[in-house]
């Protein structure tokens, strides 16, 4: 916009349609800050007001054309509004009637601005008053809200122009347009209407009936939006209302409007305050000349708007309502709101803010836990104790320096250092702590009972075990084993004569067996150590001594095959002396007896020196307890699923009883004893299966009978954990380590999956195929368990191509189909010394034939030649064995090899010769053409042989 074109009077070439001309146009200068300046041209409209029909007007027939051109504001001329103040604009108009146009606009924009100011002023002042009384207010709120009212209500007259728009229009126009005040309302409504409150504009249409059809037709401005007002209002007029003598402040009216006030009392007071604020807004914000009517009060809305801000803020800042802060809104004695808000929404944003702070922040309060840490613990584990995350954990230990997993184990004074760096408190807790306490309390003396002795009998292969305890027992068992030889722990309990028992453990004689021989030997109370008068003291047999010494158990030695040829007993008790065993014979305390199995001779005399004994060590044990016990032997029953041979050291075993053994627990379902019979409990001393385990435990385990199933659970499951634990601990690096799995890997591996009948055997197949191993290769066991072969051991030994060992056992069909589609090799034993025989052979096989080196001859090099395209030829005198053409030749110069290679010609006298032997001269070439020979390196010729590897 330029001044240029605001010197068009475009406004006045839009002119409305009328019989005569209504709008009066002008130009005021305004001046701004920076030198900034305006021309708004200003016309001044007669306002129209609208009749009760009937009511004598003679300017109705001039207000009608006037009021077409201004459509837009005329839903905002309630009527009832509109009459009111109609007489009051007369006397005004009269007394500026005498100025020309231009001075009137000048003054009444000069009088406007300086009452502008005025009420600014004034509104200042009552602004510092107000605040003065809102300190006072908060001291005493209540008393002094009624006071505030009051005085709130003061200024009232003051706001009263802005709900009250109407009165305004008519009254100042009139004097500057015309004698008839009707038609004017409408433009100057306008702004009124689309203040901040629209409700008003909204509810002109109800007066619509009155203007008739001037008034409907610009029903579509009801919104206070300037444009869609604006197609319906063409005439780019800037209207200015005035009144010199009440040119309130505009801005207050939307503050004003939520309370509007009844009517003015003072008709002329209303639409003064009003009309010189709109003008003076709208000069200021609209000055363009081309801005339409409606544009004009559009920047007095925004200007009306200002003061509202405040108040919006408010709705969403507590802390400026509660601040104490005085506002526009409360200087305007806004009392009613701010009460209103603190008695409902005041409660909600308590509400809301005990929810949203208090609830969650309550909920992530961390809890100091008291965190249970045994001796070893993995980090996910210590995570799930402290209630924290384990990357948060693991990110702890790195900071450390200790880059870890969670899966992976850490020991106690770490988790301390992050408990403590977690704010936790520690609680040390050994696996004794954690696992079933080991009651090592003897029983009351009250309470112990005479039990049966638990003889184990041991001894080297073949010298008879078996068959004497076949003969003590009166039943065969030799001719169930398969090759002969005992290949599991047996348990059987004898009743003598006399009623009483001896509880009998077949021992294995096989050195594989050391393990379970020595499991055998702790549970035992007696050992007779069987020796074959014929045979004497072999390895086994003094290895069974060791043990028995080692458990510190009375030892009874059974001479046994006296019935055999060239049976010396007398040998044998010699014999043991030299490890320290004296029999009594000899003047020593071992018991000793000559027996034979087959002939069943000295049996009787056995029994008694077992009783003898076992009356000295007055064996006793208390029945009424819980049972406690020792796994003899485990495996997996393909009908009854996994059974344990216990054998009862104290306590009752009941069939029903929850108990613990090693990593599995259970309840027991059925007591088998040793001759198949179901019984329904077993006390000390006796051995008996156990039907109902989570599991195969190991042979040796400690069986234990606790109070409830969640406590066995419990205990298994720590069990298992700490095996785990200890297999997969990273075990420290050290250089020895390095340099010995470095030997590792160059040796070959022998891959093999094991599954026999029984843990035992397992265990002793494992430990013998171990043994096996050399620098060269070593057999790595892939699996090894109780049972038959099942898929996934033949998946396992196929992705490894490994032979599967089957001892007693055999695949089932499914195992078997996919061994024979993936060419997965099934190897059947049932003797031990079969298996390891063959692995042995296997594992020779795998690593080839072994080349053996056999020096022929060896000769010094006296002298060296050219030997043209050969290289050099050597001048030799043979000085052992022989030297032959084509044999494998090295020389070496001081006991280092310089050359390997083979002999290409040998001469002697210019003549091809084919052997030279010790003592002559030769001369000889090589097959490569070596060089750097010279005279005093040694030569020596040797031959390979391959040959079968044994291990
Ligand atoms: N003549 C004679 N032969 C016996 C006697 N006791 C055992 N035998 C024989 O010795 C062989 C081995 O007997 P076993 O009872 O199997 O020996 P073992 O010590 O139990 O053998 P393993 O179970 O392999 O440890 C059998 O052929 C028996 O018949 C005996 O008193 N006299």
């Amino acid at each position: 916009m330029s001044d240029t074109d605001n010197e068009k009077p475009k406004l006045g070439m839009r002119a409305p349609l009328g019989v005569k001309r209504t709008v009066e146009t002008g130009q005021v200068k305004q001046s701004f800050s920076h030198g900034r300046s305006n021309t708004v041209i200003v016309e001044t409209k007669r306002a129209r007001v609208l009749r009760r029909p009937g009511e004598p007007d003679v300017q109705v027939a001039d207000a009608a054309p006037v009021a077409a051109p201004a459509p837009a504001a005329a839903p905002a001329a309630p009527a009832p509004q509109a009459r009111a103040p109609q007489p009051a604009p007369a006397p005004v108009r009269q007394q500026q009637s005498n100025l020309s146009p231009q001075e009137r606009q000048a003054k009444l924009l000069r009088e406007a601005e300086e009452q502008r100011m005025n009420t600014l002023e004034e509104g200042r002042r009552r602004q510092e008053a107000e605040r003065a009384k809102a300190i006072e207010d908060e001291r005493n709120r209540v008393a002094d809200r009624a006071r505030a009212e009051a005085e709130a209500k003061a200024p009232k007259p003051v706001e009263a122009p802005a709900p009250a728009p109407a009165p305004v229009v008519e009254a100042a126009p009139a004097p500057v347009a015309a004698p008839t005040p009707a038609p004017a309302p409408a433009p100057v409504e306008a702004p009124v209407a689309a203040a901040p409150v629209p409700a008003p504009v909204a509810a002109a249409p109800a007066p619509a009936p009155k203007p008739a059809p001037v008034v409907a037709a610009p029903a579509p401005a009801p919104k206070p939006a300037p444009a869609p007002v604006a197609p319906p209002a063409p005439p780019p007029i800037i209207e200015l209302t005035r009144d010199p003598a009440f040119p309130a402040p505009r801005r207050f009216s939307p503050v004003a409007r939520p309370e509007r006030p009844p009517p003015p009392p003072k008709p002329v007071a209303a639409p003064a305050a009003a009309a010189p604020t709109t003008a003076a807004n709208a000069g200021t914000t609209a000055p363009r000349p081309g801005a339409t009517g409606v544009n004009a009060p559009a920047g007095g809305i925004r200007r009306d708007a200002v003061p509202a801000r405040p108040q919006q803020r408010d709705r969403k800042g507590d802390d400026r309502r509660t601040s104490g802060k005085l506002t526009v809104n409360r200087a305007l004695g806004d009392g009613d709101g701010a009460r209103a808000r603190s008695l409902a929404a005041l409660k909600r944003a308590r509400e809301k803010e005990r929810r949203g702070t208090g609830g969650p922040r309550e909920a992530q309060a961390k809890q100091i836990r008291d965190v249970v840490v045994p001796e070893a613990i993995t980090v996910q584990e210590l995570a799930n104790r402290m209630a924290e995350k384990g990357a948060d954990l693991v990110k702890a230990l790195f900071k450390m320096g200790m880059p870890v997993t969670m899966t992976q184990t850490i020991d106690q004074d770490t988790a301390e250092l992050l408990v403590t760096e977690f704010g936790h408190n520690l609680t040390r807790v050994s696996d004794v702590d954690q696992d079933l306490a080991n009651d090592t309390i003897d029983d009351a003396e009250e309470t112990l009972k005479p039990r049966a002795p638990v003889v184990t009998i041991m001894g080297h292969v073949d010298h008879g075990k078996t068959s004497l305890l076949d003969a003590l027992r009166g039943t065969d068992v030799v001719r169930g084993e398969a090759g002969g030889i005992t290949q599991h722990i047996g348990a059987y309990q004898v009743t003598l004569k006399d009623k009483s028992k001896i509880t009998f453990l077949d021992t294995p004689g096989h050195e594989a067996f050391t393990q379970m021989r020595a499991r055998g030997a702790d549970v035992t109370d007696i050992v007779i150590l069987v020796v074959a008068a014929d045979d004497g003291l072999m390895p086994q047999t003094v290895e069974a001594i060791a043990h028995t010494k080692a458990a510190g158990v009375p030892m009874i030695v059974a001479i046994n095959k006296i019935d055999k040829e060239g049976a010396n007993a007398q040998k044998v008790r010699e014999r043991l002396l030299s490890e320290e065993i004296v029999v009594e014979d000899m003047g020593g305390d071992v018991q000793d007896v000559e027996v034979s199995a087959t002939k069943k001779i000295g049996l009787d005399a056995l029994i008694e020196k077992i009783q003898l004994q076992a009356e000295l060590l007055e064996l006793r044990a208390n029945p009424d307890r819980a049972a406690e016990g020792t796994v003899i032997e485990a495996k997996l029953d393909k009908g009854r699923g996994p059974v344990a041979t216990i054998l009862v050291n104290r306590g009752t075993l009941r069939v029903g009883d929850i108990f613990v053994v090693g990593g599995e627990s259970g309840k027991v379902r059925a007591l088998v004893d040793d001759k198949g019979k179901q019984i329904k409990e077993a006390g000390p001393a006796r051995p008996v299966e156990v039907l109902g385990l989570s599991g195969v435990p190991q042979a040796g385990d400690p069986f234990q009978v606790v109070e409830n199933e969640a406590r066995a659970r419990e205990v298994a499951e720590y069990r298992r954990s700490v095996k785990t634990d200890k297999r997969t601990a990273s075990v420290p690096a050290s250089l020895e380590s390095m340099f010995s799995a470095l030997k590792e890997k160059q040796a070959i591996e022998y891959p093999l999956v094991v599954k026999a009948d029984t843990q035992g055997t397992v265990e002793a197949i494992v430990g013998a195929i171990n043994k096996i191993s050399t620098d060269l290769i070593k057999a790595r066991v892939l699996s090894s368990g109780v049972g038959g072969i099942t898929e996934s051991d033949v998946t396992l030994a196929a992705a490894s191509g490994a032979p599967i060992i089957g001892f007693n056992v055999r695949p089932n069909a499914k195992a078997r189909e996919i061994a024979e589609r993936q060419k997965v090799a099934f190897k059947y034993y049932d003797v031990i010394y079969d298996l390891i025989d063959e692995i042995r052979a296997g594992m020779a096989g795998e690593l080839g034939p072994e080349a053996f080196e056999t020096v022929v001859g060896r000769a010094d090099i006296r002298e060296v030649f050219s030997a043209g395209k050969h290289g050099k030829a050597a001048g030799l005198l043979v000085t052992e064995g022989n030297i032959r053409k084509a044999l494998k030749a090295r020389i070496t110069r001081n006991d280092v090899i310089i050359y390997q290679g083979e002999i290409a010609s040998l001469r002697r006298f210019k003549d091809d010769v084919a052997e030279v032997r010790a003592g002559l001269e030769c001369g000889v070439t090589f097959t490569s053409n070596f060089v750097d020979i010279k005279a005093g390196d040694v030569l020596e010729t040797f031959e390979v042989e391959m040959r079968e590897r044994t291990l």
